[in-house]
């Protein structure tokens, strides 16, 4: 399967309960924002331009997984539009969970997302939604690709 998969959120939403438990069920190359940042993306703070570049840098390395035939899922808070448009997903999936005790500044730069393939609510059990999703996935026609109008940022 030939796909990219974006999940994003605000931090303790639950992205990466939901990408490890979907890259299993996809068979997916999966990258987690915190290990990306401790590795590829050592250096890298939390200024907007530098969300921005490490988003560039996980999309990138997902369309390397996908044009070699692979499914790639990367979780990363993807606060803005701007971020969002630099990994340039094929689905983009939104978890809308807002922790108890969630960090104000976060809450205050997050935006929601103006376009999305699909919204994970707080409540239910993040292992049937990657069931479903994992289900759904794969019929997914890569062509179809609704992120072609975005631009990359430069
Ligand atoms: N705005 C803001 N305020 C406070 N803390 C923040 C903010 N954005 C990111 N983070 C923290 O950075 C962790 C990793 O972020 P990511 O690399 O996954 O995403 S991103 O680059 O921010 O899009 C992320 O960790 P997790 O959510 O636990 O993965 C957060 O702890
Ligand atoms: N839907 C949920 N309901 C309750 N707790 C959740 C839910 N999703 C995640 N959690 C818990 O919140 C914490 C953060 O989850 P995590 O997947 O690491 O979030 P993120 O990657 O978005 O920072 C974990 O302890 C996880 O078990």
């Amino acid at each position: 399967m030939f796909l990219k998969v974006l999940i994003m959120g605000l931090p303790g939403a639950g992205r990466t309960s939901l990408a490890r438990a979907l890259s299993q069920r996809l068979d997916a190359v999966y990258f987690n924002g915190d290990e990306f940042r401790a590795n590829i993306a050592r250096g890298l703070g939390l200024s907007l331009e530098d969300q921005v570049e490490q988003a560039r840098r996980i999309g990138w390395l997902c369309n390397c997984v996908s044009e070699a035939g692979g499914a790639a899922v990367a979780d990363l808070v993807c606060p803005t539009e701007e971020t969002r448009a630099a990994v340039q997903p094929d689905f983009l999936i939104w978890v809308d969970r807002v922790e108890p005790d969630q960090d104000e500044d976060a809450v205050a730069l997050f935006t929601p997302p103006a376009q999305y393939d699909l919204r994970v609510p707080g409540d239910g059990s993040l292992e049937v939604w990657a069931d479903n999703i994992g289900a759904l996935l794969p019929q997914r026609d890569r062509n179809k690709r609704r992120w072609d109008s975005w631009r990359t940022p430069g």
